[in-house]
């Protein structure tokens, strides 16, 4: 479904990726596994399209959308949930809902987090951390996502509320086969645990990419 081909991607004087290029296909999750600065946000903004590449290019189902601008991208089905919430803060729960929904049903984003029921006139910015990721997640259960890519979901999570996090996102990644879920992720034991494919990236260049069973957590 997406293809990056040789993406170099700078901040400055800094070039964050270094030509990497990588493939993402439809049904289940795949997985960008890296360590802090590997340039795995780097490499999900520029897709999503908040960051401009210096060079290289990002196909999407075939067009080429590596100067599209993000609104575009996101017609075209491509989401991301930023390692930094992307909710607006100072709406409430049911705002920010009603924004991401874009007139169709609220349903599925409260049957899949009920706790936003009670939540739904807080404003996002009361939220706690776990609550702004439901919050976000629910921006893929309420609009027809084609690449739903998040970006650390785990940041500061409790282990048993991210363990819940993940699994809607598996849930989400099995009941669409014709749809793709991209992970950003520095846990080695989620990634191999949740993807059917991972890459590696280090310092901004691919080190590696297969199945969960060619790698070892212990050594990545
Ligand atoms: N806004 C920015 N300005 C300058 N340099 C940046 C900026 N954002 C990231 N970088 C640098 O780009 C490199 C890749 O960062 P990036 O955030 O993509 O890594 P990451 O793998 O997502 O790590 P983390 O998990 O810590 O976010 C790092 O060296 C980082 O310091």
């Amino acid at each position: 479904m997406l293809t990056v081909d040789a993406l170099r991607v700078r901040y400055g004087p800094l070039e964050a990726l270094h030509g990497v290029s990588l493939d993402v296909g439809a049904g289940g999750v795949t997985a960008v596994l890296g360590r802090n600065g590997a340039g795995k946000s780097t490499l999900v903004r520029a897709i999503a399209g908040y960051l401009r590449p210096s060079s290289g290019r990002i196909l999407w189902q075939g067009s080429d959308i590596t100067r599209a601008p993000i609104g575009r991208r996101a017609a075209a089905g491509l989401m991301l949930v930023p390692d930094e919430g992307g909710v607006f803060r100072s709406l409430t729960v049911r705002e920010n809902l009603e924004l991401f929904a874009a007139g169709r049903d609220l349903g599925p984003a409260f049957e899949t987090f009920p706790d936003l029921d009670a939540l739904a006139r807080r404003r996002a910015v009361l939220l706690s951390g776990g609550e702004q990721q439901m919050l976000a997640l629910s921006r893929a259960l309420l609009a027809p996502w084609r690449l739903l890519m998040v970006d650390e979901l785990s940041h500061g999570l409790a282990p048993a509320l991210a363990a819940r996090l993940y699994a809607v996102l598996a849930g989400l990644a099995a009941t669409h086969p014709d749809r793709a879920v991209l992970l950003a992720e520095p846990d080695p034991r989620v990634a191999l645990a949740l993807a059917g494919r991972v890459h590696v990236l280090r310092r901004g260049e691919l080190a590696a990419t297969g199945s969960p069973a060619e790698f070892d957590a212990a050594t990545l």
